[in-house]
């Protein structure tokens, strides 16, 4: 498309009235981004009959300086350098309602370390704009410069590996169910049996804070108990994930500090919480040498449509940068969307020091990391042992392996489907550190390890026939041989 921006004298530029955003400095083809500029790709569905790259314009103007008409205090702001500018907008392949609108803005538009500041505006009133169907923040480029104001992970993968001792494997873990309504007494038992049966990690589910059936110190208690015998049993470090989710941040803190109290190396936060409690809550975690688990909860309500929302890399970006040391980032063979390439993209984000433009994976822009810590992406959501083989080929081992149902669920019960678990993952690690390959041999290794792991072959043998292969939402538009632009 070619560049349509007309130079206008000031006095037609500021003259009252309503003018195209393209003429008001919303979209330039040859602006070149610099370094320092915060770059955004939005995928745009204008409504019938509007143009695309107005719409793009649009969507840069709203999503920084501007409204719907003109307006002369632009002249008492150095608005050409406020302005963002859409540089470049691209159909998308095989789908001729949509495009891609690149934008970029300038640095000194945002707060230094804040998410809340840049979602304000990179996904503030322009997702309701209506000259456009549809909006989806598909990626964005943090320059160095911006990234080198946030804190980062609390704790990162390295730290985290050295303060529990565990190395060369993903982690593995369980969210306790049911869900809701166990006592603390009994919720204090699966934590134990799941632990010392060999897991690492258990964890509170989402939804799990203070209800009538279990009032959180209840819970933490009998957690902490549970958690200190079968570290005594083990003799391993074990840890299971305090949900501190609240209402308010007092209650929060609270929480925080009475799992501190008690002994534990993580809390957990639900996404919902918020952009600025997690980034509290990340920098008292960094004070407190705890680890920072966070679950995603809510965010498929807008991660999961392509065509409007904000895609899950996004989020990814921000909590890295936000300071969380593990986000829940999907399974690809669990019960929850999760595309192959879609998601390797996410872990990438998370786990990388440089992450370059990979339209396959869904990712636009190249990220500099900048030194800023790793966060341990986890996988969870309907997997189990018989999985195991794929689980380790698609996430890689910097990763938590959460098996939920598929512990407490062991017709031998919870210690035997952590065993089963534990004795599929070392196993396997085994046969890939052995140079075997583990994708195609998988089953038979499994096989192998279960002639000497009843609850193993119990949970092969129960489980042998579930899979969840259904159609995924968020596929990338881009097949692996595309050129990057
Ligand atoms: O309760 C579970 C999983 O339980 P189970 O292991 O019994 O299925 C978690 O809330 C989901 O994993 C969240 O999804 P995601 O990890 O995709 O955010
Ligand atoms: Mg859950």
């Amino acid at each position: 498309m070619a560049a349509t921006t007309e130079k206008r004298s000031a006095a037609d530029r500021y003259k009252a009235g309503v003018m195209q955003y393209k003429d008001m400095g919303y979209f330039d083809l040859d602006y070149e981004p610099k370094e320092t500029d915060i770059l955004a790709c939005f995928r745009i569905t204008p409504q019938d009959g509007v143009d695309p790259e107005e719409a793009a314009a649009a969507v840069a103007g709203e999503s920084s300086t501007a409204t719907w008409t003109v307006v002369w205090t632009d002249r008492l702001t150095a608005c050409e350098k406020y302005r963002a500018r859409c540089y470049r907008v691209d159909p998308v392949p095989g789908n001729p309602s949509q495009w891609f609108a690149y934008i970029a803005y300038d640095l000194d538009l945002f707060e230094a370390g804040s998410i809340v500041n840049v979602s304000a505006s990179i996904i503030g009133n322009v997702f309701g704009f209506k000259p456009l169907k549809a909006l989806r923040l598909e990626d964005m480029r943090i320059p160095t410069a911006y990234v080198k104001t946030f804190q980062g992970p609390a704790t990162g993968i390295v730290v985290e590996r050295e303060r529990l001792d565990k190395f060369g494997r993903p982690l593995l873990g369980a969210t306790i169910k049911p869900k809701l309504g166990l006592s603390g007494r009994n919720y204090g038992r699966v934590v134990y049996e799941a632990l010392k049966g060999g897991l690492d990690f258990t964890k509170d589910d989402e939804n799990i804070n203070s209800q009538p059936f279990m009032h959180w110190r209840d819970r933490f208690l009998y957690c902490m108990e549970a958690v200190k015998r079968a570290e005594a049993a083990s003799g391993e470090v074990k840890g299971t994930y305090l949900n501190i989710s609240a209402a308010t941040m007092e209650d929060m803190y609270e929480r925080a500090e009475f799992a501190k109290d008690l002994g534990s190396v993580i809390v957990m936060i639900d996404l919902v919480i918020g952009y600025s409690a997690i980034q509290s809550m990340a920098k008292w975690c960094r004070r407190n040498d705890m680890i920072l688990h966070l679950h995603r909860a809510g965010h498929s309500t807008y991660t999961r449509q392509k065509s409007h929302g904000v895609s899950f890399r996004v989020i990814a970006k921000w909590m890295r940068l936000a300071g969380v040391d593990h986000i829940h980032a999907g399974t690809v063979v669990g019960k929850l969307e999760g595309d192959p390439a879609t998601t390797k993209g996410y872990y990438d984000i998370l786990r990388e020091d440089f992450v370059p433009q990979r339209l396959e994976h869904g990712v636009f822009f190249d990220q500099p990391w900048a030194s800023l810590a790793k966060t341990m992406p986890v996988a969870s959501g309907g997997i189990h042992a018989g999985q195991m083989h794929q689980l380790l080929d698609l996430l890689g081992e910097d990763c938590v392996l959460q098996f939920g149902g598929g512990t407490i669920g062991h017709p031998m019960g919870i210690a035997a489907g952590a065993t089963a678990n534990r004795v599929a993952l070392e196993a396997m690690i085994l046969a890939r550190n052995e140079g075997r390959d583990i994708l195609n041999e998988g089953p038979q290794i499994l096989e192998r390890a279960a002639r000497h792991c009843q609850p193993l072959a119990q949970a092969l043998e129960v489980w042998k026939d579930v899979t969840f292969n259904y159609a995924s939402t968020d596929t990338p538009d881009f097949v692996p041989t595309a050129t990057p632009a």
